[in-house]
């Protein structure tokens, strides 16, 4: 454990469960380990964080050729104290996922993805407006769209928005998704700084697979992830910020629910620590005003379509989780379960058109 908080519940199952029970465990929960190159393995270890590998294996097929794909989920701390100058708090943070991204180079992944408004501290919690929109870039022309790779960040125009671009591995911007759900939940204010996304349900087509990023709060939104995967999403990334007291029993249920019931990969990444700001704010609640938002819990993790998992990252640690999957298995489980064939979806059309209207009546029968 570090400080008071759990390192991670994959560490405690280790720690306590027998050996054969243990195994039968990771059975149910996990997919296979991946092994890492060396060169990797010591990067991480010289760079200090977490590295782990799994793999997803999709049945053998006569006709289609394995479609595998390595994606890299980054979760990681801020990297200096909320009160030090923008610029510099960007840079530094540009230059910690640099080290981490050679990482994920060296372990040959295709597809990264990094957590929600990456470059810069959760300060939505504050309700200030300075200096904290001083971090909104430009999606198209900003510092960050510039530095590389598929990423989140928090976009400026005459209207701020959460966005997340979309960087192709030629280097060229693909497009830009906007984050759909602004909570309105606890500390996550996020309304007083940004607009309910406008872009849709946008799937990206990439070179390793049809993409799509639903946004930190759309994951409790079951018909958000829907969406996405009735574009042709093959690999729905979640990049997230949540603390610990919030959200932490629904997390490992929410991604993989929806790899499930969309038949489609999903990736879920939170960030990591504790983050203090200088002016102390409250909650509304009739508690004493207080300097942080609480523990965002780390625990980054991918779900497949077969309902299996990855282990999650530590709660308390930077971390690279690269992942392979076999995209084969997403039809693999189309065409055994059917859930997007047997989908009444005209008929749920009908009724959710009605259910919107003002004059909607719920279809009750009462004696
Ligand atoms: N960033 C964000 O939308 N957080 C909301 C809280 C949650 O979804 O757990």
């Amino acid at each position: 454990m570090a400080g008071c908080e759990l390192d991670s519940l994959e560490e405690t199952l280790e720690t306590h469960l027998p050996e054969a029970e243990l195994r039968e465990v990771k059975r149910i929960l996990f997919g296979k380990k991946l092994d890492l190159p060396a060169c990797a393995v010591d990067a991480a270890s010289e760079r200090n964080f977490e590295l782990k590998g799994y793999k997803f294996e999709a049945t053998q097929e006569q006709l289609r050729p394995p479609r595998k794909v390595r994606v890299g989920l980054v979760q990681n701390h801020i990297v200096l104290p909320t009160d030090a100058p923008v610029l510099d708090q960007i840079n530094a943070m540009h230059s910690r996922i640099g080290e981490i991204v050679e990482v994920a180079a060296m372990c040959g992944v295709n597809i990264v993805c990094f957590q929600e408004t990456w470059t810069m501290p959760f300060a939505f919690c504050t309700r200030e407006k300075e200096p904290w929109t001083e971090f909104a870039e430009s999606a198209e022309d900003g510092n960050t769209t510039h530095f590389f790779s598929e990423h989140e960040c928090y976009e400026q125009h005459s209207t701020l928005w959460n966005t997340a671009v979309v960087i192709s591995n030629s280097g060229n911007m693909l497009g830009k998704t906007r984050k759909n759900h602004i909570p309105r939940i606890g500390d996550f204010n996020e309304s007083t700084y940004y607009m309910e996304g406008n872009t849709g349900h946008t799937v990206f087509q990439t070179q390793f697979g049809r993409i799509a990023v639903n946004i930190c709060y759309g994951r409790h939104h079951p018909l958000n992830w829907f969406m996405y995967s009735m574009n042709g999403a093959e690999i729905i990334f979640n990049p997230s910020a949540t603390v610990g007291a919030l959200s932490e029993p629904m997390w490992a249920i929410e991604a993989r629910n929806a790899a499930i019931a969309n038949h489609c990969f999903t990736c879920a990444i939170n960030r990591v620590g504790t983050e203090h700001f200088k002016s102390e704010f409250t909650s509304g609640d009739g508690k004493k005003a207080h300097h942080d938002f609480g523990h965002f819990y780390g625990s980054s993790y991918v779900a497949a379509p077969d309902g299996s998992r990855s282990p999650g990252l530590s709660r308390t640690r930077d971390g690279l989780l690269v992942v392979e999957l076999d995209l084969n298995m997403n039809r693999q489980i189309s065409d055994k379960w059917s859930f997007k064939m047997t989908g009444r979806y005209a008929e749920y059309a009908e009724e959710l058109s009605a259910a919107v209207r003002h004059d909607f009546k719920p279809n009750i029968v009462k004696e």
